[in-house]
């Protein structure tokens, strides 16, 4: 299958900080790939690496079969990037927008557009400034949308957003990804958002990846596992603790392995994606606060 983006070693790094270090993924065409993380783990300099805006400081990056930085015009057509806090132009109205869209991108799909802002019910004339935070959000969407990218690029794109515009953007997301069968890769903090949308997974975790995959194979390959007490360390070895908890009597694990968990003092449940992905941050949590008790 085709892959759609692939990173080797991939790192960037400002000054003496890494903000991205150690990433290697691979993710085929065809998915809606969720980005999450806690603040500062790195997202947005994984996504402006995929598309171009950055250069790689190590490792190497392939995006459509191109490189990102410096692929020039036939990769920059091929991949659409929406930023962070839905940016569009204050002074400008929307027909301006898709004006100024269609001078800017040869492969631009200007029924589409149109089309788009006709069914939002958004009146062209108006300043995109004088928009609501959920209309700018879907004006930034039809750019990106009507650009008519392989691959869309979405960073946080309904942060600011109330539940209702949150479902309604990712809605009308989902309905173009159906109709124009894109590739989209989007970071978000709400893992309850990616749980609808996403069929695939990036957990990064102070500037690493965590965890990578598809969800339905992430969470058949996952479980939480509650019984007496035991040190995690005793476990079988194909059985890869990712999050520990004990009271004194109970330990709850989390753990990661492809085999049947036949061990009878264990009560063995499924987990939800937050779940997963609250178990790896958690996981680094307990790293860095066991890290420092040593270091003292
Ligand atoms: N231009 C820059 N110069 C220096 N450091 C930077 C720069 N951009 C990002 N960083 C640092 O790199 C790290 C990763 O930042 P990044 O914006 O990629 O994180 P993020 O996961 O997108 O965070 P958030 O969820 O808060 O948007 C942070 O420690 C940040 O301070």
């Amino acid at each position: 299958m085709k892959t759609v983006l692939e990173a080797q070693g991939l790192g960037k790094r400002y000054g003496r900080r890494w903000a991205l270090r150690d990433c290697t993924i691979d993710i085929p065409a065809g998915h809606v790939v969720g980005l999450v993380g806690p603040n500062g783990a790195g997202k947005t300099t994984l996504l402006k690496l995929a598309s171009g805006q950055l250069e790689p400081t190590t490792g190497g990056i392939n995006v459509l079969g191109g490189r990102p930085a410096g692929g020039g015009p036939a990769q920059l057509a091929k991949v659409g990037f929406v930023a962070q806090d839905t940016p569009v132009y204050a002074g400008l109205s929307v027909a301006d927008h898709l004006r100024l869209g269609a001078r800017l991108n040869p492969g631009w799909d200007a029924a589409l557009a149109r089309e788009r802002i006709r069914l939002l019910g958004l009146d062209p004339n108006q300043r995109a400034g004088k928009l609501s935070g959920g209309q700018r959000a879907q004006l930034a969407l039809t750019l990106g949308l009507a650009k008519r990218p392989e691959l869309l690029i979405l960073d946080e794109p309904v942060a600011s957003l109330d539940p209702l515009a949150r479902r309604e953007f990712l809605q009308s997301l989902m309905e173009a990804v159906v109709e124009h069968e894109f590739s989209v890769v989007l970071s978000s903090h709400l893992v309850a958002d990616l749980e609808r949308v996403c069929d695939f997974l990036i957990v990064l975790v102070d500037s690493r990846v965590e965890v990578t995959g598809e969800v339905e194979k992430l969470l058949a390959s996952h479980h939480r596992l509650s019984g007496p007490r035991r040190d995690p360390d005793r476990l079988p070895a194909d059985q890869h603790v990712v999050s520990a908890r004990h009271t004194d009597r109970q330990s709850t694990l989390v753990v990661r392995t492809d085999a049947p968990i036949h061990d009878p003092a264990w009560t063995v449940s499924q987990l939800s994606l937050e779940d997963l992905v609250l178990a790896y941050m958690e996981k680094h949590t307990a790293d860095d606060r066991r890290i420092a008790l040593e270091v003292r």
